[in-house]
């Protein structure tokens, strides 16, 4: 199996891995975290979300954070966006590129952003001829790939069928989520094989989840198929709010740590990326959980 030559980090731990820490984090904490995440080399950093404060409260300083990051050249500085409204305050806080974001589950999709998935790609038109308009780069999420906490297994069909609508709708990447962290490798294959018949593979990124311990088995899985692109979160931050029982994403640091044991080049430095980890694990008063980071302290 020929596995790909380098792989871009996506790290997600400012947005993804903070949004569901009940306590708040000072805006200044996450502009010093994204500072040494750039510092690190990853060049694709989620650094906020423009949803509704009422929905999630810890994203609230969005604006604050984008305004006060010293941006390093080369570097991607992105963040999520659900509707215009979104989109609005993301152009005017400075993002480089949004993300906008669905799932292959009605039930999830309900509970996250209040809509059906069809709604939902209703609402993502005007983003991404308004994102498109401002030379904004579109992603998206396509969340519970394989699996609902809600609505149990999803089938590869029903992840094909929605990719291709995101990609049609003018989506240049697509992160697939196992929000819940229930795949195993087998089951991430299908569905990324799937895919691949109506995406191309250089544009499909793996977004897993550690709940079940299987996120760095299915990213190898995902690199056998092909896929390039890896969404992380530092110190292994993260859950979802609207996804019951899902743990963190996988760790960046162990992200890494496989990718360098696999000669597959990434541009990150581990030694620079522990600080980050230290750093915002400090702020939050806890161990990092990632095992690397751990090991190398
Ligand atoms: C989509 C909505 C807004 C619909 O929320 P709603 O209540 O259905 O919509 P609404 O249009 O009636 O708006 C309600 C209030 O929110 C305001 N509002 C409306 N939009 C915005 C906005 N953009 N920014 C700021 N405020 C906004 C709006 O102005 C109004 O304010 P009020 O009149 O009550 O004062 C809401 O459901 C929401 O914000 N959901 C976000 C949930 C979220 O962030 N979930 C976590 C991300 S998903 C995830 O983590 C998975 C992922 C992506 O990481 C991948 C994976 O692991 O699979």
């Amino acid at each position: 199996m020929i596995l790909p030559k380098s792989v871009k980090i996506v790290e997600v731990g400012p947005r993804d891995g903070l949004q569901n820490e009940s306590e708040a984090v000072s805006a200044q904490a996450k502009i010093h975290m994204v500072e040494l995440l750039a510092d690190a080399g990853l060049t694709a950093i989620e650094a906020a979300s423009f949803v509704s404060p009422k929905w999630v409260p810890q994203m609230a300083t969005s604006p604050e954070v984008l305004a006060g990051i010293k941006r390093s050249p080369g570097v991607t500085y992105s963040a999520l966006v659900p509707n215009i409204k979104g989109l609005e305050a993301a152009i005017e806080a400075g993002v480089d590129e949004i993300a906008v974001f669905s799932a292959a589950s009605e039930k999830f999709t309900q509970k996250n952003i209040n809509c059906s998935v069809a709604e939902s790609i209703e609402r993502f038109l005007p983003v991404v001829e308004l994102a498109k308009k401002h030379g904004i780069k579109v992603r998206t999420y396509l969340s519970t790939a394989v699996g609902c906490p809600y609505q149990g297994d999803i089938s590869p069909a029903t992840v094909k069928a929605l990719a291709k609508t995101l990609w049609d709708i003018g989506c240049y990447e697509i992160s697939l989520g196992d929000t819940v962290g229930v795949g195993t490798p087998r089951k991430i294959q299908a569905m990324i094989e799937a895919v691949k018949e109506v995406v191309p593979v250089s544009a499909l990124a793996a977004h897993f989840h550690d709940t079940y311990g299987q996120a760095l088995a299915n990213i190898y899985a995902a690199l056998e198929c092909g896929v390039s692109i890896v969404d992380s979160s530092v110190a292994g931050l993260g859950g979802c709010p609207y996804a019951k029982g899902a743990s963190g994403n996988v760790a960046t640091e162990d992200v890494l740590y496989m990718l360098n044991g696999l000669g597959i080049e990434t541009g990150v430095d581990m030694d620079k990326l522990l600080l980050a980890s230290k750093f915002i694990s400090q702020e939050l008063g806890r161990i990092p959980a990632s095992k690397v980071a751990c090991a190398l302290s």
